[in-house]
């Protein structure tokens, strides 16, 4: 099969053999691309080659190409043939008694008469099917008319030539109307008299050609006309010119006398579908140095477009009837569309009656959004967030709310009047931007501290706006609309850096799923399997079909943090993410997150997004600002941010750590709360603010030194990893800092290449609101990451689906950052300060391993730890005597013991070595507890001193009292004497 599958793939008119498969021929069609070349017999293969010889002999002189697999000659070859057979006896070999006596037992004895004019019937039948396989063209109506021509035709044969019975003999019949003129003019004449069936079988004659030619009876005098014309040959040369495309100006004269011209089209011009024939159909664009040509050979087809829908066919139904107010105004009349999209002059809108004609010069720009101004190229420094060029760090810029109004009319005003989503994003980052900044900005606290400079990030060329790949493609799917007979017309585009968003406009009337019921058509016919069709677009009466470019760019993280908006959005936690399908840039505001789900298969670009987040914050902010938790299973993706200023513990490459790191996390939130709570703050915003504004009124006798909180990042790329190692605790700990840790400034970014529901569990799902898919391999894991499919289209390396808060996917590229400028900017930050690491971050490990594995068993292991640290005395069996507990229980307290290293390892029947003296008791009864030790104590190792100011909170009385109360409602015992073994009875 796979010579004509192959064959078919690689054929840019797949439009039309996606038909087949839906068309009456599909069957035929499919189990002929069952057999191989090699299996098709040398007759069969001869027969074939005959076939398409003829075909494409008669299509020669034809006005229109086929493509070859969409060929169909067999059939017609046949019909020529018998043609060819009935003509050369008939009419050659009058009196011929074999010709005679042949004629009779074939179509003779069938159709009587009518024998005679049959090979003109069947040579114009096989002429139109070479020109319209059933691949292209529904056939039934020329079949139909055909059929109701010949039958009508045989029974007046019957009826008027003294009506022979079949008792003559089959001779006979054929000298009137053949057997089925018999049966149905004699039937006619026997109810309705001869007359009667003479009227109505003249009636149904003409009504057939009605059918075949397709013309609405109250348009026969119009046909009549155009005959006539074509006749003497009034029109054809000019139209001939029409297609050629050699009119050159259809734009001005040309086109206001289009209805007239058009109303002289013959109609035979028009295919089948009711279209006239579009040039622009058949030929993609890709000339660009012609493109003014090919739009022009575009309009005057929609020109004849007008008319014919102005006409009595299908259309009639659906428009309005007066022809001045109808549709066909509209077809050279562009209206400017809402947002950057590539108009097509050349395939204006042709249904949507209220869209207003724009000059090309007063087009909006194609998409152009938000390109890099004049001066601001690459050359040109960075500003420091939270300034307006020219204003010093730290300076609060003029009027934000104006400044973001203008950052909107900078980024898309030149290109539309609404914004887009990603819009909406920005201006919700400039919202924040102006609470930050009246809140001063904490760059103030680093005056020595200096942001990296913009030169360190690569900036990219200016991004392509109409390519010969566009113009290939949306011939490609106005060629598939035609061929399925749909009405719709590719009438825009938005180019963005990896896909191009088309859009589609359905005629009125027409059911936009015909459209999107082609999803599978329309990959074919352009080639990629990754189509992602919008229905409507967002705010538009459009369909979206978004395909990837052939031509694709990067976007460089350079040119998104050096844009308008970037500049603009001063939050210290905004990030480049990338550019939209209209070529916009994407900011993100992690804040405003408030916590977001990275996910997509190996490949997909989720590290390359994690790099250009982080570097976003080293190119943005300070360790003042933010600090960051990183989390690196897979210990090679982050490595490069080792040692960063920025950083709050060195990145954690062991799994069962971050699960502690994020514990920790979850005190610093509890901290943070506690703070917010005490001096009354309901957002950390509000209580560093008010720090910076020395407002915040410590209690008597403090000591404490406030400082403004940082935001706090916790990145983790790789949560597969962390929940394969601690699942219950991370998902736990993940928990409750989603809940809870926005007004505390600190932020989850988990990454995963596993959407699986056992990684990305239903409660992580629920408390992390924002999404960020790239390409999956499946449509289950899209909807485990965005509730709904979608990614698995996604064409990887960035291209992704953003879904900030649960908002609608919008499809970003995201933003490219090599491993030189990462380099580059870590060596700059970390020239600049060095990193102050917190040592309690994974301080919990020991009591987090505790945690797994002590399980239920806390209280006896306090108070098993407390009897053999203040006896010294490390024996199994007295642990037994003691608590009461059985030999496996007290060997396995013990062993728990061992791996804190309160007891030295077993020695066979001795008592082990006790490692920690008594008056280190409560410091290590806390740390099995998982607190912090008790103030003034040296901590053990793996616990140390929490923040500042809340070391009194774990008094040693409160830690004593504690422990006593492990051994409530426990039996004292007597200290043993003999070792467990002893106690087993055993020898
Ligand atoms: N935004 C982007 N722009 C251009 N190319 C990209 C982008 N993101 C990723 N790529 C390309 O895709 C490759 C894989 O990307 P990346 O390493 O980020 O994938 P990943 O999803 O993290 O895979 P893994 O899970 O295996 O680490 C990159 O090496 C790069 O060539």
């Amino acid at each position: 099969m796979s010579n004509n599958a192959s064959k078919r793939s690689t054929s840019g008119n797949s439009g039309k053999s996606g038909a087949r498969g839906r068309s009456t021929s599909g069957k035929q069609t499919d189990t002929k691309v069952q057999f191989t070349d090699e299996e098709l017999g040398t007759g069969v293969k001869m027969w074939n080659g005959f076939a398409h010889a003829i075909g494409g002999a008669v299509r020669s002189v034809g006005p229109d190409s086929l493509a070859k697999e969409d060929r169909r000659d067999t059939f017609p070859t046949v019909l020529l043939l018998m043609s060819i057979i009935g003509g050369v006896t008939l009419w050659f070999f009058p009196g011929n008694g074999f010709a005679e006596h042949l004629n009779a037992f074939t179509f003779g004895g069938l159709f009587g008469l009518v024998s005679y004019a049959l090979p003109v019937v069947l040579a114009g039948f096989a002429f139109w099917l070479y020109f319209n396989p059933p691949t292209v063209s529904q056939n039934g109506r020329v079949f139909t008319g055909l059929a109701l021509a010949v039958f009508s035709a045989a029974s007046l044969c019957h009826l008027h030539t003294g009506q022979p019975q079949p008792q003559a003999g089959m001779p006979e019949l054929a000298r009137g109307g053949g057997i089925f003129g018999w049966m149905i003019g004699g039937s006619l004449g026997t109810i309705i008299t001869p007359v009667g069936a003479t009227i109505l079988l003249a009636a149904l004659f003409v009504l057939s050609l009605f059918v075949i030619t397709k013309t609405p009876p109250r348009q026969l005098p119009q046909r009549v006309a155009e005959g006539w014309n074509w006749l003497v040959g009034a029109d054809g040369a000019r139209h001939h010119a029409t297609d050629a495309g050699t009119e050159s100006d259809s734009k001005g004269g040309e086109r206001a006398t289009s209805a007239v011209d058009d109303d002289e089209l013959p109609w035979w011009r028009r295919n089948d579908t009711g279209r006239e024939v579009e040039p622009a159909y058949d030929t993609p664009i890709v000339d660009p140095a012609n493109r003014e040509g090919a739009e022009t050979r575009v309009l005057n087809s929609r020109g004849k477009k007008k008319r014919r829908r102005g006409g009595a066919d299908e259309y009639s139904q659906v428009q309005p009837p007066s022809e001045d107010a109808s549709p066909l105004d509209i077809f050279g009349e562009p209206a400017p569309l809402e947002n950057p999209t590539e108009i097509l002059s050349d395939a204006q809108s042709p249904f949507l009656p209220h869209q207003q004609q724009v000059p090309p010069q007063q087009r909006p720009a194609a998409s152009g959004n938000a390109q890099p101004q004049p001066g601001r190229n690459g050359t040109a420094p960075m500003p420091i967030p939270g300034t307006q060029p020219g204003t010093q760090p730290g300076a609060v810029p003029n009027a934000p709310a104006q400044s973001s109004a203008a950052s909107l009319a900078g980024s898309n005003a030149a290109t539309t009047g609404e914004p887009s989503e990603a819009d909406a994003l920005a201006a919700v980052e400039e919202d924040e931007t102006a609470s930050w900044d009246s809140r001063g900005a904490a760059s103030s606290q680093d005056a020595d501290y200096s942001l990296p400079s913009s030169q360190s990030l690569v900036r990219g060329g200016e991004p392509l706006q109409r390519t010969d790949a566009n113009d290939a493609t949306i011939a490609a799917l106005n060629q598939t609309f035609q061929s399925f007979n749909v009405e719709a017309q590719v009438t825009g585009f938005s180019r963005g850096p990896t896909v191009t968003r088309y859009e589609v406009e359905v005629a009125p009337g027409t059911k936009v799923e015909k459209v999107t019921n082609l999803s599978k058509n329309i990959a074919y016919a352009v080639r990629s399997n990754q189509v992602r069709i919008l229905s409507p677009i967002p705010g538009k009466s459009a369909i979206g079909i978004e395909i990837p470019n052939s031509d694709r760019e990067t976007v460089q993280l350079g040119d998104v943090l050096a844009s308008q908006k970037a500049i603009k959005a001063s939050h210290p936690m905004t990030i480049g993410v990338g550019k939209d399908v209209e070529g916009g840039f994407v900011l993100a505001n992690l804040a405003k997150m408030p916590h977001l789900l990275v996910a997509g298969s190996t490949g997909s670009g989720k590290s390359s997004f994690v790099n250009s987040m982080i570097v976003s914050l080293l190119m943005r902010s300070t360790p003042a600002e933010v600090r960051m938790v990183l989390v690196d299973p897979k210990r090679v993706e982050l490595t490069p941010y080792s040692g960063v200023p920025h950083l709050i513990t060195p990145i954690i490459t062991n799994p069962k750590k971050a699960a502690e790191a994020l514990q920790w996390v979850v005190k610093e939130m509890e901290m943070r709360y506690d703070d917010l709570e005490n001096f009354g703050f309901r957002h950390i915003d509000d209580f560093n603010a008010a720090i910076r504004a020395d407002q915040v009124e410590l209690p008597e006798g403090s000591k404490r030194k406030l400082k403004p909180y940082p935001y706090l990042l916790v990145v983790v790329d790789e949560l597969a990893e962390l929940m394969m190692a601690a699942p219950r605790d991370v998902e736990d700990s993940i928990v409750r800092i989603t809940q809870l840790a926005r007004a505390a400034g600190i932020h989850l970014v988990l990454a995963t290449q596993r959407p699986s529901v056992d990684v990305v569990t239903g409660l992580i799902k629920a408390n992390v609101p924002s999404r960020l898919a790239f390409a999956v391999t499946s449509s289950t894991d899209s909807r485990v990451i965005l509730d709904q499919v979608g990614a698995e289209t996604l064409i990887g390396q960035g291209d992704a689906l953003f879904s900030p808060q649960g908002s609608k996917p919008i499809r970003v590229q995201g933003a490219w950052v090599s491993d030189d400028e990462i380099h580059q900017v870590v060596k700059h930050v970390k020239d600049q300060a060095k990193p102050e690491y917190r040592k309690d971050v994974t301080a919990p490990a020991e009591k987090r391993e505790i945690d797994s594995d002590i399980g239920d068993d806390l209280e006896p292991l306090l108070a098993a730890a407390e009897l053999i640290i203040n006896s010294q005395f490390g024996s199994t069996s007295m642990l037994q005597r003691k608590l009461r507990v059985g030999f496996a229980k007290a060997g396995r307290l013990m062993d728990l013991l061992e791996s804190r290293e309160i007891v030295g390892p077993s020695e066979g029947s001795k008592a082990r070595d006790v490692l920690v003296t008594p008056e280190e008791l409560p410091q290590v009864l806390a740390m099995l507890r998982g607190e912090a030790p008790p103030a003034g104590a040296d901590a053990p190792a793996g616990v140390s001193n929490q923040a500042e100011g809340y070391d009194d909170q774990y008094g040693q009385d409160a830690v004593g009292d504690m422990v006593a109360q492990q051994y409530a409602g426990l039996e004292e015992v007597e200290a043993p004497s003999e070792d467990a073994w002893e106690l087993t009875d055993r020898d």
